[in-house]
């Protein structure tokens, strides 16, 4: 025998004669037939293996002092991970049913009531007051318990509570279901609690991660009053918003999704019945992607290019029916169904569309924008992008969600590492929180400022955008340009830098971030679709790249500009580094000063050489090709500098206590000078600051790591996430992680029985096989 074996004897089995360890077979062969099913001990609800029942007085009494002790080392919030292992481990040792019992209650499985210590001790010495900052987030005190009211209506309906153990181990399937489940459940709320518009949004948010039905209030019922006439808004939008009929905007294609212009599903138009024949001609023009469309949706909003009489007018809505009203199948010539498995969760049902000769009556057609009259003549009421007006809308929805996930991210991991000991820094001292290191908060902390930054500069963006809303609503189309670049901006930075830290921060939760319950890796999956859908980060950058072109232009003739571009027109001839000494890196106003040159130089400079290119002869499309990275890097420039400049102003305007003012000054500030270490190459480069400055702005990011470090529990907690939001047995409130963790393995699917089927259908014949083997 082996030495493993040897030692596998003495633990599992101690001086008991039967031994049904496989292993030992050819020494010790078993005394029962290896299926049988022998009396089970369970221990925290967990069957135990009968090999693992047979202990002596002696073990009994030392493993449950030992147990005993551990015990109280996990209460105390002492234990690591590791020790929990060995405790479980030990457990298998015994066989006692009282000291299982005890065991059971106290040790293992069970969540404790009080705050992990090591928490609270981090909540003990916040430098402001959370309650103040929670409110200034939720708008209001008064704000603050209109949510905490809404919390405690939906969380207290047990289909929410299993929403976190369903999004962890259920299938795709079940996940779906769960997902309609909420989404009607909210629905059916709103009507009867006369929810506002305001108490809805609320309350879609708190269940955050996954709502099948979410395109109905997402693009469907937005597409119908951006895009419809009043009749038709009578017609449908009524339907739609008392949930008589379920929507969604079914744009993109297989071939296409960001080249709208390349849409191939046409609606061409039949003047002798006044209808429109809706095709998709080929593979390429499939419907691809809408949400809710695979198995929820009933109507959609298609859009398709307009045909009249062999003429193409572009992309225009169209309201059609895909499913029948009464049993759900699809209308006929319509095919349709889901896309298949995603990375991650399936928050939605996204479905394909195939339309054959489907003829709906002109009236069909959205004509808010455009018009076909009986006869066939077309007539434009605005520009075709007004077509795009749901699109605008949704990139404003994505940067606030871009803060939502973020938020609820860093919460898991500021929260996780407040908690998590591991290694030692000064070895006569207990290991430390894993927060302690620097290098932890340096993955943190510029996801929590990020998280910040966005909260409030998505804000800003959301008033712009109901301003210029009503007046492009009454016609007035002046705004739309800039409403336009600073929405897809706002949404390609946000959801592409929450992306990245939210991976950043998964990564620094170590290998339980890497599982579901962690919640944070369901985040990051959530997340990433995030920077394609709406329009795909580059895509967007190059949008807003192009309009900081044409602005630039505009200024060189010396045009006054206004708006988010007015940076361009200024003079920055005289330009000096305003940082003079080290003190100088704290001040906002003078980061903002750099930030903008910066911008400045990035535009003029990519803006000079375009013209440059184009000048010696190059056509102009391969002039943008030639210099689309550096088009992409002036669009980022300027959205960092727009996002620290919205952040700075929020805080300046802000009523709150000098406290939280002071940290989340810090915060900012931490914002600042995170971005130019990151890209310091670009603002040496384009000299807005020397090396010097580059010197001093590295070391004050050190010293505002640990300015940080003591408010990061408040900070998080300042979000004020409830725990069914956050789904994570790692960042709950009470910090309890590591019962947490073992509770939900618990739950897993695979852990209901004790064998699972694949043992007798495949390891155990395999096992007999390699057994019965000469070799
Ligand atoms: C739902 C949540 C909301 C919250 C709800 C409730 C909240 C509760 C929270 C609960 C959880 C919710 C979570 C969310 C889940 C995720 C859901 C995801 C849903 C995703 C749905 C989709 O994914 S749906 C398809 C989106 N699909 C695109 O996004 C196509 C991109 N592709 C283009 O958008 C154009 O194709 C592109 C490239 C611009 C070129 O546009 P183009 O073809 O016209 O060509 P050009 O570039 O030549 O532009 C010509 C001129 O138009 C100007 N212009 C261009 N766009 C303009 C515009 N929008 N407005 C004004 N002007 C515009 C431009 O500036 C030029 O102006 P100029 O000539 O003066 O320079
Ligand atoms: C989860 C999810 C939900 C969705 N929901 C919906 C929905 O409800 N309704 C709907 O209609 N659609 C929906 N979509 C589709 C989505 O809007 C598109 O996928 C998105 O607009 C990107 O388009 P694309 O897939 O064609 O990417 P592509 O344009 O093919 O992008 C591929 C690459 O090409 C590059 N590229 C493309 N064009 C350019 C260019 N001009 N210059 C430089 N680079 C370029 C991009 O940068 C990218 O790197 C959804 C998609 C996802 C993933």
């Amino acid at each position: 025998m082996g030495n493993r074996c040897r030692l596998r004897t003495a633990i599992c089995h101690g001086n008991s004669r039967r031994c049904g360890y496989p292993g030992l077979r050819a020494h010790n062969p078993p005394t029962f037939p290896i299926t049988q099913r022998s009396r089970r001990t369970y221990i925290c609800g967990v069957k135990q293996p009968p090999h693992c029942q047979m202990t002596t007085h002696k073990q009994d009494a030392g493993a449950q002092a030992t147990q005993m002790n551990m015990l109280m080392d996990i209460k105390r919030g002492r234990l690591s991970h590791l020790s929990i292992t060995r405790c479980v481990f030990n457990q298998l040792l015994i066989k006692s049913g009282r000291a299982l019992k005890k065991m059971s209650n106290t040790a293992v499985g069970v969540i404790p009531s009080h705050v992990n210590p090591d928490l609270q001790e981090e909540r003990d010495r916040a430098s402001f007051n959370v309650t103040e900052l929670t409110n200034i987030i939720d708008g209001g005190a008064e704000k603050t318990l209109l949510r905490k009211r809404l919390e405690k209506l939906i969380f207290s309906d047990p289909d929410f509570q299993k929403f976190p153990d369903i999004q962890t181990f259920g299938t795709n399937s079940e996940f779906y279901s769960a997902t309609v489940l909420k989404s009607t459940k909210l629905f059916k709320l709103r009507r009867e609690l006369k929810w506002t518009d305001e108490e809805f949004d609320i309350a879609l948010r708190l269940g955050g991660q996954g709502h099948a039905l979410g395109l109905q209030h997402g693009m469907f019922i937005p597409g119908l009053e951006r895009l419809a006439t009043e009749e038709q808004k009578a017609k449908w939008l009524t339907l739609a918003k008392q949930y008589k009929i379920i929507g969604t905007y079914a744009q993109t294609e297989m071939g296409h999704g960001t080249y709208l212009k390349g849409l191939e599903t046409t609606a061409t138009y039949d003047p002798k019945t006044q209808e429109f024949i809706l095709n998709t001609p080929k593979i390429s023009s499939i419907k691809w992607w809408p949400g809710s469309l695979g198995k929820s949706t009933n109507h959609a909003i298609v859009l398709a290019t307009l045909v009249i009489k062999g003429k193409k007018y572009g992309m225009h809505p169209f309201f059609v029916q895909i499913r029948s009203m009464t049993d759900h199948t699809p209308m006929t010539g319509i095919k349709v169904g889901e896309i298949g498995a995603r990375m991650g969760r399936m928050t939605s049902d996204n479905g394909y569309l195939i339309l054959n000769n489907i003829r709906i009556p002109r009236e069909n057609m959205l004509m808010k924008n455009a018009q076909v009259s009986p006869d066939g003549s077309f007539t434009a009421k605005a520009p075709n992008q007004a077509n795009y007006a749901t699109m605008v809308m949704v990139r404003v929805g994505l940067s606030y969600y871009s803060y939502q996930l973020l938020s609820r991210g860093v919460t898991i991991g500021v929260r996780y590492s407040a908690v998590r000991r591991q290694s030692k820094l000064d070895p006569k001292e207990r290991e430390p929180k894993i927060l302690e290191y620097q290098t932890q908060q340096y993955k943190l902390f510029p996801g929590l400022a990020l998280a910040y930054a966005i909260f409030f500069s998505s804000r800003s963006l959301r008033m712009k955008y109901m301003e210029a809303y009503q007046e492009i609503k009454n016609g007035n189309l002046q705004k739309l340009p800039e409403l336009h670049c600073e929405s897809a901006g706002m949404k390609a930075f946000c959801t592409d830098n929450m992306l990245r830290e939210l991976e950043i921060i998964r990564q620094s939760c170590g290998g339980h971030g890497y599982l579901n319950a962690s919640g944070i890796a369901m985040l990051v999956t959530i997340a990433a679709p995030m920077v394609t859908v709406e329009g795909e980060t580059t895509v967007m950058y190059l949008q807003v790249a192009r309009y900081l072109v044409k602005r630039f232009a505009n200024a060189s003739t010396g045009q006054q500009l206004d708006g988010c571009t007015a940076y361009l027109s200024m003079d920055h001839a005289a330009y000096m580094c305003p940082l003079m000494s080290e003190d100088d890196c704290r001040n906002m106003s003078r980061l903002c000063d750099i930030y903008s040159y910066r911008v400045y130089m990035t535009v003029s400079r990519v803006a000079k050489q375009l013209q440059t290119d184009i000048m010696n002869g190059m056509p102009q499309h391969f002039a943008f090709n030639k210099n689309l990275v550096n088009l992409v890097r002036a669009a980022k420039a300027h959205c960092y500098y727009s996002v620290v400049k919205d952040f700075s102003k929020a805080i300046q305007s802000m009523q709150a206590s000098p406290q939280t003012i002071k940290a989340l000054k810090t915060l900012c500030c931490f914002f600042a000078i995170h971005g130019i270490t990151e890209e310091s190459g670009d603002f040496l480069e384009t000299e807005s600051i020397g090396l010097e400055q580059l010197q001093w702005i590295k070391r004050l990011q050190g010293t505002l790591l640990a300015e940080i470090r003591s408010d990061a529990v408040a900070l998080v907690d300042a979000f004020d996430h409830h725990d069914i939001s956050l789904s994570s047995a790692i960042g709950s409130y009470d910090g309890n992680a590591y019962e947490r963790l073992f509770d939900s393995a618990q739950k897993d699917p695979m852990n209901k029985e004790e064998v699972h089927p694949s043992y007798f259908q495949y390891l155990r014949p395999f096992i007999q096989e390699m057994n019965k083997a000469k070799l």
